[in-house]
């Protein structure tokens, strides 16, 4: 972060709380579009991380980039979603605590291409070994397949996901991702059905269509014009410029492949996706008894055969209800619109359960093989907040979904902040902010929230409908703050009612978020706040009432506020101290005491200013991130210095036992030689003293002396070899015979030196292999002796 403050004049400033007017939203809006401007959409509020939406490939995430933010501190590099990925990761591997990243931001805002990179960042941290790869593939692999059925074009987001999404990374105690579990949250499965003017339904549809070869689509029976289905067509939106559904059906072929989806699991895929298309081309007509009659058999003829049913029996199933009363069976005919709502109620209940068999199937594949403890860093990627226009009940889910996680950030972050301040006898200026906890109530409490009158409304005898639905909270809710009321008209067929069991629906869905609750409060969050600037999907626009709005659901001041006004970094004394217990020779090598006393040393010895830090009763707390960082610095310096230290002392001992080694074998080596050396001159000894007898024999028969001052003999008696197995001669081979007469025998030596010599080199040469040769170092003693053959007298 320091080291893009110099451009702070041009681009702002990367972190909010170093803004002079914090207070002031203009301010902040201001310093967000600065930076978009200049294709920055990353800026801190602290260690929130504000994404701004580019609408536009700014090549941010590139493998450069991604090296980039590696095992580097959070503030030595500018923001970025990497940044705060590395940190989380960072701290869950150091101090084995598990992490979340929280991505938030109303539809279209760019959480998921977020989550696509964070998850990106921490595949790739592991090894590039084989198992890991693996992993790390599957992994990836995940989200194309989860988009496919999951995400759907709508009005606000060509890529926008209909189902929330919180996966949890599992990584060794090394570091490297080893798994994965991904928990799914309310599929907005009405989308099956039917689509709003200008959306799509689930892209699998379409990628199925354009991207199936022929052989498929015929078994199928399907045909390749989306056009053709009913249940593609109603939002009169088939295609779309931004997606390419047949690159992106290989897309998911191949992710059912790396993901080991049996070939049955794939064909018991498509046949349900196709089954679907088929189900919603059923129409019905009224018989003169006005009951239901399939206006056309082939439809069903195809999906029965798809999924595996008689044709008679879905036929029946579709135009009767079945209806079990204390024991007794009852069937009753339907009305043509009452068949259609028993089809849609069908086609929504195969999907929502294809996908989740697919989240089931996906987290098994996703098991990991290795036991023991595994620290988790969970991704939760819900959907977008959206403004309330459709009154639908998943959008309903939606919104109260956002508001949860609202609470928790409020939680997390700024109550907890307040109350951690104060627990810690930690001085502060207190800041007021609006805790939406009101809002959540009037949805979830028990026997007074929407939910609550929701499941009453339901259950209670009699048609239950929008409108009595909206009489009964405008008879429960009207006095309260944040409730208004709304239109509807009095429509048996409406959206709540269409919940048959509208009671197990919305409680399920509260239930479920309160799990979600309970995982992300026990864990160590990181925020990512995304931003949608316009709502045109346009780059470089940056609509400045579009953010306003944003900014303040998002509670982004109160966090700019809060986090002013308190400290940048706190933790326990004994994680500091665990962290940084090498920089100061009071608490390095060993220290003792008591941790708070070892972070005070650790404080004074790194010359805290009093004014930047605090001591609480279990932490301590640092003001400005540049403090922190300048510890940081000095850790590291520290760790370069130790690293060289143990570095050194390793080689040392490589060395020492390299040495021992050497000597060992070299005693061994020299005994061995020495014994072949022995044996050796033993040889030659016998030999030699067999041929000077000869030779002194048949020189004295001959008494032909040689003459002392002949060159050759000179020559031949400089050589030092030859000289030195001369000395070796038993002089007694010679005085016996010669005792009065040196210089002949001299020459007679020489000769026969030479003549053994000769006979040396060759069997040195014959005998020795070349690798014994040069062990010895006898090979070129050996070619000396060869090549002088020629020099023989
Ligand atoms: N960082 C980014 N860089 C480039 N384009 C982006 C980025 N983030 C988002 N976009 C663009 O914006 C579109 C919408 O983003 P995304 O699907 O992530 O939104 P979302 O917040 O997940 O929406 P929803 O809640 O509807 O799923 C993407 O399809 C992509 O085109």
């Amino acid at each position: 972060m320091e080291s893009v403050l110099e451009d702070r004049a041009r681009i702002g400033v990367p972190d909010a709380i170093l803004l002079e007017d914090y207070l002031n939203e203009s301010v902040f809006i201001d310093n967000l579009k600065k930076r978009y401007q200049q294709n920055i959409i990353y800026t801190y509020i602290g260690q929130v991380v504000i994404s701004v939406n580019p609408y536009t490939d700014l090549g941010l995430y590139t493998e450069d980039c991604l090296e980039k933010y590696r095992n580097v501190n959070f503030y030595e590099v500018p923001p970025h979603v990497f940044a705060i990925t590395e940190n989380a990761y960072r701290s869950m591997v150091a101090e084995t605590t598990d992490h979340c990243i929280l991505i938030s931001g109303e539809s279209g805002a760019g959480k998921t291409e977020a989550s696509k990179q964070v998850l990106r960042f921490l595949a790739a941290t592991s090894l590039h070994r084989r198992e890991m790869d693996r992993v790390r593939d599957r992994l990836l692999q995940s989200n194309p397949l989860l988009e496919a059925f999951g995400n759907a074009k709508t009005n606000r987001n060509d890529n926008s996901s209909r189902f929330g999404k919180y996966m949890d990374i599992e990584f060794n105690f090394k570091g490297d991702p080893v798994g994965g579990h991904i928990l799914n949250y309310l599929l907005e499965k009405s989308r099956v059905v039917h689509q709003e003017e200008g959306e799509r339904n689930f892209h699998i549809f379409y990628q199925l269509l354009a991207g199936a070869p022929d052989e498929l689509l015929e078994k199928l029976h399907l045909q390749r014009d989306a056009n053709n289905y009913f249940y593609l067509k109603q939002g009169e939106s088939c295609t779309v410029d931004s997606v390419n559904d047949r690159a992106d059906f290989e897309a998911v072929d191949h992710a059912l492949d790396i993901l080991s989806f049996t070939t049955e699991e794939q064909e018991a895929i498509w046949d349900v996706v196709g089954a679907i298309l088929h189900l919603g081309n059923v129409a019905f007509k009224a018989d003169d008894d006005g009951l239901a009659r399939v206006k056309d058999e082939t439809p069903i003829v195809n999906c029965s055969k798809l999924i595996g049913c008689d044709k008679d029996v879905l036929r029946k199933a579709l135009t009767h209800r079945t209806i079990e009363a204390r024991g007794d069976i009852v069937t009753s005919p339907l009305n043509p619109e009452q068949a259609v709502y028993a089809r849609d109620a069908l086609a929504k209940s195969v999907y929502e359960r294809v996908f989740n068999w697919l989240v089931v199937r996906l987290n098994h594949s996703l098991e990991s093989p290795e036991s023991g403890r595994k620290t988790l860093l969970g991704i939760l990627d819900i959907y977008g907040f959206e403004i309330f226009d459709k009154n639908g009940f998943e959008q309903f889910c939606i919104n109260y979904c956002n508001e949860k996680l609202q609470q928790v950030f409020i939680e997390l972050t700024l109550r907890s902040e307040q109350e951690e301040y104060y627990r810690e006898g930690i001085e502060w200026e207190k800041v007021q902010y609006f805790d939406n906890k009101i809002i959540c109530d009037l949805v979830e409490e028990k026997h007074k929230g929407i939910i609550s009158l929701l499941d009453e409304e339901c259950l209670r005898p009699g048609d239950a409908t929008d409108l009595t639905f909206l009489n009964k909270m405008n008879s429960h809710l009207a006095t309260h703050n944040h409730y208004f009321s709304y239109e509807t008209s009095d429509n048996s067929k409406d959206e709540f009612s269409q919940k048959k069991r509208p009671v197990t629906a919305a409680t399920q869905f509260k239930n479920s978020l309160a799990g979600l609750m309970t995982i992300l409060m026990s864990k160590e969050p990181s925020y990512i706040r995304c931003i949608k600037p316009n709502d045109d999907k346009r780059s470089y626009y940056f609509d400045e009432e579009r953010v306003s709005h944003q900014v303040k659901y998002l509670g982004l001041m109160e966090n700019l506020r809060v986090r002013r006004a308190g400290f940048a970094y706190r933790r326990a004394y004994e994680i500091f101290l665990g962290r940084y217990k090498s920089v100061c020779p009071a608490t390095w090598p060993k220290y003792n005491g008591p941790a708070k006393d070892g972070v005070m040393a650790i404080v004074q010895h790194l010359g805290y200013h009093p004014d930047d830090y605090r001591m609480g009763e279990t932490k301590l707390f640092i003001r400005l991130p540049k403090t922190l960082f300048l510890t940081e610095d000095a850790f590291q310096k520290r760790k370069q210095e130790l690293a060289t230290m143990i570095q050194a002392k390793w080689k040392a001992f490589v060395c020492q036992r390299k040495y021992k080694k050497m000597k060992a074998a070299a005693t061994v080596l020299a005994k061995h030689w020495r014994r072949v050396l022995a044996q050796r001159l033993r040889v030659r000894r016998k030999w030699a003293v067999g041929v000077v007898r000869a030779f002194v024999k048949g020189f004295i028969t001959r008494n032909d002396p040689v003459n002392p001052t002949n060159a050759r003999f000179q020559q031949l008696v400089k050589c030092e070899f030859l000289l030195r197995l001369a000395k070796s001669l038993p002089k007694s081979v010679l005085d016996t015979r010669w005792p009065d007469s040196p210089a002949p025998c001299a020459n007679a030596s020489a000769v026969l030196h030479s003549m053994h010599r000769t006979y040396l080199a060759r069997k040195y040469v014959k005998a020795l292999q070349p690798e014994k040769r040069a062990m010895f170092e006898e090979k070129v003693l050996a070619e000396q002796l060869f090549k002088g053959e020629g020099q023989l007298p």
